[in-house]
């Protein structure tokens, strides 16, 4: 059933789990994504992108909506990294659950003017609000603590900004990063912060650019003809620890990506005379399906519908 993000994501920080947000460009990733939380009864987070609402326009949008209003779980239809005002009316439009207004990359005041702006518009039409403190980066562990102040979320900051904004739930700058180079090696988390975070902040907390980028996956994605440099992502065990502390919310898109492409490259390299979508699409749909149960399991959120 549709459902807004923060029906999800309370009861996941109340009870201690983690829930995936997985982004999603097509009908494969979709079925693969909803398949994969019916049959471990997950609730799960179906996340677009503006990039993707620009590929996928109406025909993504409108499937997302209804097949999350089909699904026998829990079900929210979340935009990821909204940059605008007017986009995130075009989700609310669309029928979306949740939206994220992402102006972390700008001063404090105007993030809190312009979250707040979001939030009262969302709130009039009963949709949940993602909000974003901090910047994103991968930085190694003995970086000095003013730069990493500068960068990581503050925690005091955190509690006045939710506070001031209304926004339901909270991306935090930890040290993780987007995409497939985390860091060198295992990325270093800041642990005792998401602490200091937690207790200041009730509310439920995201965490982004979480995707584990495992090598088993990266070899597959190479032997089939892929090239990746030194890829390195977020090690399971600090998933574990940072949803023991607060984190409700794990968006996954780079692992899904991965998989996919990699299988994609794989049929295609073993069947030069196929030129069937549906033959070389539908195991690259298996393979995402595998990695969303296996990020659900990790998440703790396997029969929490
Ligand atoms: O934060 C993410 C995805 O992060 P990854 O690149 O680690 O999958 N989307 O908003
Ligand atoms: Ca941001
Ligand atoms: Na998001
Ligand atoms: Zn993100």
């Amino acid at each position: 059933m549709l459902v807004t993000g923060l029906e999800i994501l309370r009861k996941a920080r109340a009870e201690g789990y983690g829930v995936g947000a997985f982004n999603t460009n097509n009908m494969e990733f979709t079925q693969a994504i909803l398949e994969a939380a019916e049959e471990i009864k997950s609730p799960v987070i179906l996340a677009l992108s503006e990039g993707a609402m620009k590929y996928g326009g109406r025909a993504l949008t409108r499937m997302v909506v209804a097949l999350a209003q089909e699904a026998r779980v829990p079900v929210a239809v979340h935009l990821d990294h909204g940059s605008s005002y007017e986009s995130v009316l075009k989700a609310l439009r669309e029928g979306f659950t949740s939206v994220m207004i992402d102006k972390s990359h700008e001063d404090f005041e105007t993030n809190v003017r312009e979250t707040k702006r979001v939030v009262e518009a969302a709130h009039a039409v009963g949709v949940t609000v993602e909000a974003e403190l901090g910047r994103l980066a991968g930085i190694e562990e003995h970086v000095a603590v003013d730069e990493k102040d500068a960068l990581l979320t503050n925690p005091e900051e955190a509690r006045i900004f939710m506070e001031r904004t209304g926004a339901d739930y909270l991306a935090v700058a930890i040290g993780t990063s987007h995409g497939a180079y985390k860091g060198k090696g295992r990325p270093f988390i800041d642990h005792p912060r998401l602490a200091r975070i937690a207790e200041l902040v009730p509310a439920p907390l995201v965490l982004h650019g979480a995707s584990a980028v495992p090598q088993e996956l990266v070899e597959r994605f190479r032997a089939a003809g892929g090239e990746i440099g030194e890829a390195s992502g977020i090690h399971p065990e600090d998933i574990k620890k940072a949803i023991s502390l607060g984190i409700a919310k794990i968006n996954t898109d780079t692992d899904l990506r991965l998989a996919f492409t990699a299988l994609v490259r794989e049929t295609l390299g073993k069947n030069p005379k196929e030129f069937d979508p549906r033959k070389y699409l539908g195991p690259a749909r298996e393979a995402v399906k595998e990695v969303v149960k296996s990020r659900m399991e990790l998440f703790g959120s396997v029969g929490r519908a």
